[in-house]
């Protein structure tokens, strides 16, 4: 079955999921192209895997030792959710106090991974779990420690390979309080004493480290717009943000979350690899743009939104400076920057893609992040939208993106090691079990978007000799899916449900396989 009309057919299956009660649907004909498609299309060392990370899902966000995160402090500052809350102060009220208990349930969770087949399980290591007030020498949790060395013993018995991020965005509230966190420099001598922490104590089983996860959505969402921890922004963004300057502060995050980067794989290359013989890499998320009209303006719009977006963090990782797009359109605002520590691998997160027009004027005094790539972003074109709505804020379905992705990645980046380290769709105002585990549309989405992964693998178009034939295709080693459960979902709150396993909050956080949890099974052959 062709991508088009596997498009249309997973149109259709998305409209029937609207138009039929969902019980019908249970016994509707699954496109055929998702029931025979499986793990065989792609190498036999291929990681197949589901994603988390330590907010979103441990819960004991208090206990055990822990130490506050900004993620901590910044759920509970708004603590109602009410009507007349600003888009920064809402996290729909809710908070990850006890998110969906996975610091006492990992053992089942990871049973039903095992059951889906899966080789590999993606979380990430909470900085004030293990280092209570951030700072190294104030000292060390032991219950930090041995939650996660029972965490990573528990994944390699039930037969999969840990991947742990260092950074998903819960910076220790202590170094917020002491100089500001990442806005400060101080931040790189300290994570890279929580970096070198890690190497020792789970470095003999961990091979696959990721240093930061998203710093565009760290520096965008928490610096420019404040719907993120720490909150911050301008004043004229009139989003009731505790401080900050959308023109500014998101560059010195970014620096400093580069050198971040680059401490901690020059402390993993110097003192770790030889012997533990891991890979580190970093997690960038990147949309694909398209431009909205076939011309000049609109397709160059469409390359500064994917090096605002991407490259931001590849080209200085790849090639030591920042695009010079944004030396030209952020001039002074931009820190300099010196070569970085090139990395062994990427983590690339893919959600969804744009249309990108070109835009000659913005505001001259109230400047922004948002605005300076001087790209408007939408995600319909005359009134047609870019793919099939998930109901989740401007995420759309187009596994097309993807593929263009990657393959503008291999060649722009002379073809990197990339894991693919989330991808996976969300769904809102899910409350019942019986309509949240009948999720064909996710199966579907899973299949379409490894389909878009396998097509740039297959796509010889990389040659390293121009004299020679040789070709190669996109150099993708994994595939991670965001998420194994639903969880708690940032500014979001819960409402947002992307797991392959539903849990049901109502009912003492049950686990319950989707629909998604089975055909994983069946496409990993367990
Ligand atoms: N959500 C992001 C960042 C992002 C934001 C806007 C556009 C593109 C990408 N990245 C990943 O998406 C996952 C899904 O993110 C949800 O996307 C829909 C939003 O409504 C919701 O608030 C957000 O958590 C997060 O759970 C992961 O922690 C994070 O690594």
């Amino acid at each position: 079955v062709g991508m088009a009309s596997r498009r249309l057919l997973a149109l259709s299956l998305f409209v029937l999921v609207n138009a039929l009660a969902t019980t019908q649907l249970a016994h509707a004909a699954k496109p055929h192209s998702i029931s025979y498609y499986n793990r065989t299309s792609f190498p036999s060392d291929f990681l197949f895997g589901t994603a988390s990370a330590a907010y979103q899902y441990e819960g004991a966000a208090f206990e055990y030792g822990k130490g506050p995160s900004i993620w901590d402090n910044f759920t509970h500052q708004w603590p109602n959710s009410s009507s007349n809350l600003t888009f920064a102060e809402k996290t729909n009220g809710e908070n990850g106090d006890v998110a969906t208990d996975f610091y006492h349930r990992y053992k089942g969770d990871t049973q039903i991974m095992k059951f889906m087949g899966m080789n590999a399980f993606r979380f990430s290591i909470s900085w004030s779990r293990i280092i209570p007030t951030g700072k190294l020498k104030d000292g060390v949790n032991p219950k930090g420690i041995l939650f996660y060395k029972s965490l990573i013993n528990d994944i390699i018995a039930k037969g999969m390979v840990p991947m742990a991020t260092l950074f998903h965005w819960d910076l220790p509230q202590g170094l917020e309080d002491a100089y500001g966190g990442f806005l400060s420099s101080k931040v790189v001598a300290d994570f890279a004493d929580f970096a070198d922490l890690c190497y020792k104590h789970f470095g003999d089983r961990v091979k696959y480290w990721i240093t930061l996860n998203e710093p565009w959505t760290f520096c965008w969402q928490g610096y420019d717009i404040g719907t993120l921890a720490p909150g911050r922004c301008s004043a004229w963004m009139n989003r009731n943000c505790t401080g900050g300057n959308s023109g500014t502060e998101p560059y010195i995050v970014g620096h400093n979350m580069l050198l971040s980067h680059a401490a901690a794989v020059k402390v993993y290359r110097d003192r770790y690899q030889k012997y533990q013989k891991g890979k580190i890499g970093i997690t960038l998320v990147s949309h694909w743009f398209i431009p909205y009209h076939n011309t000049t303006a609109d397709s160059d719009a469409a390359r500064r939104a994917i090096d605002f977006m991407l490259g931001w963090f590849m080209t200085p990782i790849h090639y030591g400076h920042y695009p010079k797009i944004m030396q030209k359109n952020v001039g002074s605002r931009l820190p300099s920057f010196t070569a970085a520590e090139t990395v062994m691998v990427n983590g690339l997160n893919y959600y969804t893609s744009n249309y990108a027009a070109d835009v000659s004027y913005v505001n001259p005094v109230n400047l922004s992040f948002s605005t300076d790539n001087r790209a408007n972003l939408t995600t319909h074109r005359d009134g047609v939208s870019i793919g099939i709505p998930e109901g989740v804020n401007d995420f759309y379905v187009y596994p097309q993106g993807l593929t263009d992705l990657l393959l503008y990645i291999m060649t722009k980046y002379q073809n990197p090691t990339v894991y693919i380290t989330e991808n996976g769709m969300g769904q809102v105002d899910i409350h019942e079990v019986e309509k949240g585990v009948n999720d064909p549309q996710r199966a579907v989405f899973y299949a379409d978007h490894l389909k878009a992964v396998e097509t740039a693998m297959n796509s010889l178009i990389f040659g390293t000799n121009p004299a020679s034939h040789d070709r190669v295709g996109a150099n993708v080693k994994g595939y991670i899916a965001w998420s194994f459960s639903d969880n708690f979902e940032w500014s979001s709150g819960y409402n947002p449900r992307f797991g392959i396993v539903y849990i049901d909050y109502k009912k003492n956080l049950t686990r319950h396989l989707k629909r998604s949890a089975y055909w994983f099974k069946k496409f990993l052959l367990a």
